[in-house]
């Protein structure tokens, strides 16, 4: 394609552009105002993948993937549960479990919760990737707890952005609904309290930096009495140094007895350093490995268009012919795909664009409309979409095929776009648009390293693309 050259500039513009977003509020009405802050700009986008990556996931992440246990305590030996009954929970936590239609515990949550749950409290490091159940795991360690009789803070969780913090606090109101006497407090920048106040709520969720000046500046609560703390997305956490001097410095001031749990979506030696560094005592460390991903159960199909205008065309008649459930299309730069975004939108279909320009508060309202499925299709430059699974997807069309930085096939994105995990999962559809010889040697490039065969597809032959939708 001839704008190779700038499509690689706009997408380093993008990500630029995507890491000096400011902090923005998701939901105003939820909780207090807030002043933008200025992490690190590598922070930024991490953050940002982060919350989108929450925000998409409705459903557990299906996995068949064992759990491994790295580190163990000779003292508390690990066994499973496969149901929450098993968990001798308070009933009113069961009962807000079950109202948030969790029947059986996730595979990291079978063996974390035992554990967890334990007593005398163990401290405990976890990995897993996103939307495996992390969360639910320690919010429930949180909440079951708490003594709502006792009017100060006795958990306290910590995680590196406004908005991660929010989400976590959806979770506690969620599973916390019918603890009546329940209350959460939010540290979290902008939330101003007068000096000399005392929080006699329950439960803390915050950032490290208002949590820092809460308990240690002004003393709102004391850190001596917190017998839960949770450290989340501590990958996301290490990327600024700050948070991980000020995480340091609140685990310093809790009891040498308080339970200390971390949790994190990847295993990276610099995250487990850090992981060492702030639980204590001989954690149990577990880990689920995440699954790899493979072509099996894909079709794979590629046309051969003359230029941009052409790929629109035989798009068209692919949507217009066969049904699609939800699809997502990358392109190559921003521009494509808001051009592609607005002619789809002309003929119809229920587009969503997800670009780099947009705020965070945008793009997570763009997430939310595609995941509760307002809209069908989802447009996208890769940049924008790295690291984001949206399992629910069966179809996913490359508008431009992958390119490295250097203008290479781009092989892992293409698996990371298309793949599937687990032999059994479910089945896609994968349609390559071609354009230039360069595109044809992509494909063929593509083809080669997977040793799969990608079928050429006639867009003009209608009964040819109804058989590749049945
Ligand atoms: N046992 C369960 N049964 C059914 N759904 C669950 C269960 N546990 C969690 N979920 C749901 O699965 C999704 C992912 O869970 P959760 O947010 O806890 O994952 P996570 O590992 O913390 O992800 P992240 O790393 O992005 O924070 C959420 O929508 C959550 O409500």
């Amino acid at each position: 394609m001839a704008d190779l050259d700038w499509g690689a500039a706009v997408d380093t513009q993008e990500q630029t552009l995507t890491s000096q977003i400011n902090r923005i509020a998701i939901d105003k009405n939820r909780s207090p105002s807030k002043s933008p802050s200025a992490p690190s700009q590598n922070a930024a986008t991490k953050e940002d993948s982060a919350l989108l990556r929450k925000l998409i996931h409705s459903k557990l992440v299906s996995t068949k993937a064992d759990l491994e246990v790295l580190q163990k305590d000779p003292n508390s030996p690990l066994y499973s549960v496969k149901s929450f009954e098993a968990l001798n929970l308070k009933k009113e936590l069961l009962d807000g479990i079950y109202s948030m239609g969790y029947n059986t515990p996730s595979k990291i949550q079978e063996t974390a919760l035992p554990v967890l749950l334990a007593d005398p409290p163990v401290n405990m490091i976890a990995q897993s990737q996103s939307g495996t159940g992390k969360t639910a795991a320690f919010v429930l360690t949180m909440l079951s707890r708490v003594d709502t009789n006792q009017p100060y803070p006795q958990c306290l969780c910590i995680a590196p952005t406004y908005e991660l913090a929010l989400q976590i606090g959806k979770n506690v109101e969620d599973m916390g609904k019918f603890m009546k006497d329940l209350q959460i407090i939010y540290a979290v920048r902008g939330e101003r309290l007068d000096r000399g106040t005392k929080l006699n709520g329950h439960l803390i969720i915050g950032t490290p930096g208002t949590v820092c000046d809460w308990a240690l500046k002004l003393r709102f609560f004391d850190l001596k009495k917190i017998n839960v703390f949770v450290l989340d997305e501590a990958d996301v956490m290490i990327a600024t140094q700050g948070h991980q001097d000020q995480s340091i410095r609140i685990q310093r001031g809790l009891r040498k007895d308080c339970q200390m749990l971390l949790f994190s979506a990847t295993y990276e030696e610099e995250v487990m350093r850090f992981a060492q560094a702030v639980i204590p005592n001989n954690p149990i460390v577990i880990r689920l490995r995440r699954e790899e991903q493979s072509l099996d159960n894909i079709k794979q199909y590629f046309i051969e268009c003359a230029d941009a205008e052409g790929k629109f065309q035989a798009l068209s008649n692919i949507y217009g012919s066969i049904s699609i459930g939800q699809s997502m299309i990358f392109c190559a730069t921003r521009r494509t795909a808001a051009w592609l975004a607005e002619k789809m939108t002309k003929e119809g279909h229920a587009v969503g664009l997800l670009s780099g320009d947009l705020s965070i508060e945008q793009r997570a309202a763009i997430i939310n409309r595609f995941k509760d499925a307002k809209e069908k299709v989802l447009i996208t430059t890769n940049v924008t979409a790295r690291g984001i699974d949206v399992e629910q997807v069966t179809v996913v069309v490359n508008f431009d095929l992958p390119l490295t930085q250097d203008h290479k096939p781009d092989f892992e994105t293409y698996l990371h776009r298309i793949g599937r995990t687990g032999r059994f999962g479910k089945k896609g559809l994968a349609i390559n648009m071609v354009d230039s010889r360069q595109s044809f040697a992509t494909l063929k490039a593509i083809e080669k390293y997977f040793g799969r065969k990608v079928e050429k597809l006639d867009a003009e032959d209608m009964e040819e693309v109804e058989k590749i939708g049945s």
